[in-house]
């Protein structure tokens, strides 16, 4: 398998369900039950008034939650701790990147699942005490060693600003004049300066103050951090060394913020922070639930730093959470730079946001201490749908930067640090306006957010379609288009290998989808329909799909074939019609030439029937002549003969002359003449008026034969001659 291509979904997603407060709504989310594994599959029915008339559709997951179950089995049993294992990276190994994201319907639990609340940790931090607990033998000292500081500083590719912790809450939490860096006072704080061994750190652009600045070099006061936690060790959960109440309530954390009943309403601080800013109490964050007895694998032949950034996508552009630039001592809220997402110097081959600013925590409740901060910074604000809706994808961050540890600490040499990221999604929920009740600002939020929701559910579709393609089929996969917006750019772009980063290519993500199962249907539906395919795991329903999709394929390619056998059928018929076409005026050509061919030889044979005719008339005239002529001749001599006898007669004995026998004689056959030239003038009147209707008959024919000279005209002319012979006219063979 080629591995430059990513064969299988880049996400396992689990589904958890969260107790709805709602008692008046319909159930619509049913979880599948197994004798023997855990539920993986859900079914959803639309309401009973559902007017679109949608079909019950069915899910996988890796994993189904229900309401019942608590943070610790989301922490445990998701495979976040395989992703923090991943990140630390086994012997001798570097560690890779992983993600560990909510996603769901705004008010459905995803900042609970990954933050907490007032009384519970989250994810994030049950991962950071995980941590702690494991590294801190391997923790290289930022505070102590400038040398490791900078090599820290030096060994990050993205531009960052490195800072350590105790010089970041001190420049957050530190009283000053003109406000500088520092974006509240704390009260009654009389600190001494021990940033100083870190001068040199503080020079950079955009460091924190100097010491000795005015911002922190009174000498009455104390750096915060020092002052509440004088030593790393014992600043935590010391109940003695509790800050003064706060004027306000301490209402400093978002997720503390959350629970807050009582402020649930009145969120608006959460959006613009005050210029009083208070460092939260540790002791007053969570506890539970605990985890000291998770175990986890590290290299224990490695020394680690750990960096904790965050950052948050707003209206579609990064911003630090950790860059103290709120208020900057001024009432007004100062502009907030946008950062880049960019291939940097030292990162050519990825993608990295550009110019954070990076904490160094040395402990456990630094890090949560700064994770506070960063919360404070984060967007949130009062919906219908929720109290405290972030309003904002909120981005937590934490690179493990290893290396070899020296043989022994006072001998030998430390390796090049290599870095690995953690990161902990916290996403914006989808919402709908009419559900939400949002206006003004906080509509134009809710857009943002739900078009970036819009796209990352595309890009995850997109992704789902390509490893179960590559798998099934070992298709070709298609561009996820994940440039689309800021979201799906820093989920997406660096989760598919290149071959020159293939070593680094980052673990399979954890995605926790939250739903509300008496919430809204058509939100919830459409955000479990994106996620369960993400996670590339096959229904019955989805296996079906997929039949029938084959078989859709196979008769779409049937279809094809026919299509073209079709064309090519058509395509030949049209050669067989113009073929055909062209017969038939070859027809009518050879029809035109064999009838002007005819027409000439009738014409021939008229002529010649003509002539024959002519010569028969001819002869026969001739011979009536010649008959006529030979009676003629007859009836001459006999009348010759006759007066011959006469006047012999008068010439000789009158007696003898007149006997009867002879004069009877000469009266019967002078009487026989007269009858034959009687019948013979007869005969020739007959044959002369015969003779004139002949005539007469062969003009017509003339005139006709005249009419018959065109070959198209004639053969017109020719089928009503076939009528006029019948209809008792001389035909064709007659002539
Ligand atoms: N599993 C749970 N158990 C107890 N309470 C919960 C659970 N899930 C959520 N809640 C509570 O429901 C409320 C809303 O939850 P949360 O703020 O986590 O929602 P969200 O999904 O982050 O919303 P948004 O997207 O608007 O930020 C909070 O008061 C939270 O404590």
């Amino acid at each position: 398998m080629d591995a430059s291509k990513p064969t299988t979904a880049l996400f396992d997603v689990y589904l958890r369900l969260r107790p709805s407060s709602a008692t008046d709504k319909e159930r619509f989310l049913d979880v599948e039950h197994s004798q023997t594994d855990e539920p993986t599959h859900i079914t959803i029915h639309p309401p009973a008034n559902d007017h679109r008339k949608r079909a019950i559709e069915r899910f996988a997951f890796t994993r189904v939650y229900e309401e019942h179950a608590g943070q610790r089995e989301i922490f445990e049993s998701t495979g976040v701790l395989p992703i923090v294992e991943g990140v630390l990276g086994g012997h001798g190994r570097e560690g890779r990147d992983g993600l560990v994201a909510t996603l769901g319907v705004t008010g459905s639990g995803k900042s609970h699942t990954i933050l907490g609340s007032k009384s519970q940790r989250g994810i994030t931090q049950l991962t950071l005490d995980v941590l702690f607990q494991h590294t801190s033998p391997y923790l290289v000292s930022a505070e102590t060693s400038p040398t490791t500081f900078q090599s820290l500083c030096s060994a990050d590719v993205s531009e960052a600003q490195l800072h350590p912790a105790s010089a970041f809450l001190d420049s957050v939490y530190t009283p000053g004049e003109n406000g500088g860096f520092s974006r509240a006072t704390t009260p009654a704080l009389v600190c001494e300066s021990t940033t100083t061994r870190h001068s040199t750190l503080y020079n950079s652009p955009g460091s924190f103050p100097q010491p000795g600045d005015s911002t922190s070099s009174s000498a009455q006061q104390q750096p915060v951090f020092d002052r509440l936690y004088p030593s790393l060790a014992k600043y935590q959960n010391t109940p003695s060394r509790q800050l003064p109440t706060p004027s306000k309530p301490n209402i400093l954390t978002r997720s503390i913020a959350k629970l807050t009943s009582h402020l649930a309403q009145d969120t608006s601080f959460l959006a613009a922070p005050s210029s009083k800013r208070y460092m939260p109490r540790v002791s007053t964050l969570p506890q539970i639930p605990p985890t000291d007895d998770i175990s986890l694998d590290i290299d224990t032949s490695a020394e680690y730093a750990i960096v904790v950034s965050m950052y948050e996508v707003y209206n579609d552009r990064i911003y630090d959470l950790l860059a103290a630039s709120s208020t900057n001592g001024s009432k007004t809220p100062q502009k907030r730079r946008a950062l880049l997402f960019k291939p940097t110097e030292q990162s050519p081959d990825r993608k990295v946001v550009a110019g954070l600013r990076k904490v160094i925590c040395g402990t456990l409740d630094e890090a949560l201490l700064v994770l506070e901060t960063g919360l404070h910074e984060r967007r949130v604000a009062g919906t219908g749908s929720n109290a405290a809706s972030s309003r904002s994808h909120g981005f937590f961050c934490l690179d493990i930067k290893k290396r070899r540890r020296p043989a022994t600490h006072t001998a030998g040499v430390s390796g090049p640090w290599s870095s690995s990221t953690l990161t902990i999604v916290d996403l914006a929920g989808s919402e709908r306006a009419r559900t939400a009740k949002t206006a003004g600002a906080t509509l134009a939020e809710a857009g943002k957010i739900n078009e970036s929701l819009m796209y990352l559910g595309q890009c995850m579709q997109m992704q789902s379609d390509n490893a179960r393609t590559s798998l099934v089929h070992g298709g070709v996969e298609k561009m996820v288009p994940f440039r689309q917006c800021k979201l799906t750019e820093l989920l997406f772009s660096n989760s598919f290998g290149t071959s020159s980063n293939q070593h680094k290519a980052p673990q399979k993500a954890v995605m926790i989808v939250t739903a509300d199962p008496l919430g809204d249907f058509n939100a919830t539906s459409q955000i479990l329909r994106n996620a369960a395919m993400v996670s590339g795991r096959s229904t019955p329903v989805q296996e079906e799909l997929e039949a029938a999709l084959a078989q859709l394929s196979r008769v779409q390619q049937e279809l094809e074939v026919t299509q073209v056998l079709l064309e090519e059928e058509t395509q030949r018929r049209q050669e067989a019609e113009a073929s055909w076409q062209r017969a038939e005026d070859r027809a009518e050509e050879v029809e035109a030439e064999i009838r002007e061919e005819m027409c000439v030889e009738m014409e021939g044979r008229l002529v010649l029937e003509q002539r024959r005719w002519r010569a028969a008339r001819d002869a026969e005239m001739d011979a009536q002549d010649e008959h006529l002529d030979r009676k003629l001749e007859l009836l001459t001599q006999q009348m010759s003969i006759f007066e011959d006898e006469t006047a012999g007669q008068e010439n000789e004995d009158p007696a003898e002359i007149m006997t009867p026998t002879k004069v009877d004689k000469k009266a019967t056959a002078v009487h026989e003449a007269r009858e034959s030239a009687g019948a013979v003038a007869l005969k020739y009147t007959e044959l002369e008026d015969e003779n004139a209707a002949l005539r007469e008959k062969l003009a017509g024919i003339e005139r006709e034969r005249e009419q018959l000279r065109s070959p198209s005209k004639k053969m017109r002319v020719l089928k009503p001659s076939r009528r006029w012979q019948g209809s008792g006219g001389v035909s064709l063979d007659d002539v």
